[in-house]
């Protein structure tokens, strides 16, 4: 939906997992930051691949910790690690309490839709860290998806207008 308002190409950061780790996940066991490295690096170069053809592209992805987002940062060519403001790869955290994230994963596993248990919610959270230098904005994501997406898109659009190169 994200993609579709920006008017840009999508990426499901789940697709760029290796077997290995949607079984690890899926037999309820979290990955750890050497399965998770792999992973990142083929989403940076994704994201320098779309960058250097001039496209945008939106990427859902549990980007947990700030170095998994200095490994995507670095999809921008020109990015000089902590110059957060002035990198065109931007992130914005959707947030809501544990319990309403632990039923919607729950809902979607019970539909069979998806490998990630419930089980490994705890351990996600418990992972995230956000460091208020990063600028990271935060969207209530309790309200409707087209709110969220409403919310977002107003913020990137300042933030991309300020890196466009
Ligand atoms: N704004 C919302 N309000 C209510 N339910 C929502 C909202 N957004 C997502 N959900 C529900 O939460 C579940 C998970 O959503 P979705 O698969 O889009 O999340 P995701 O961020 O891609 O998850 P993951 O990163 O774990 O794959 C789905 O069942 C979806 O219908
Ligand atoms: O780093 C990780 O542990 C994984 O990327 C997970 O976060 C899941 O794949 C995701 O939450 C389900 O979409």
């Amino acid at each position: 939906m994200l993609a579709d308002a920006l008017g840009c190409g999508f990426v499901e950061a789940d697709d760029h997992h290796s077997h290995a780790n949607k079984d690890k996940m899926s037999n309820g066991v979290p990955l750890t930051d050497e399965d998770r490295l792999p992973w990142l690096e083929s989403l940076r170069d994704t994201i320098r691949e779309r960058l250097g053809r001039g496209e945008d592209v939106a990427v859902s992805c549990s980007a947990l910790r700030l170095k998994y987002r200095e490994v995507l940062r670095q999809g921008d060519v020109s990015y000089k690690p902590g110059s957060y403001g002035a990198c065109r790869v931007k992130f914005v955290c959707l947030e809501a309490s544990a319990e309403v994230i632990a039923e919607r994963v729950r809902c979607r596993a019970a539909e069979g839709g998806h490998f990630m248990p419930a089980s490994l919610v705890r351990s996600q959270l418990d992972l995230l860290e956000i460091d208020a230098a990063e600028g990271i904005t935060v969207i209530d994501a309790t309200v409707p998806a087209h709110a969220i997406v409403q919310a977002t898109v107003a913020q990137f659009r300042d933030e991309l207008a300020s890196t466009a190169r």
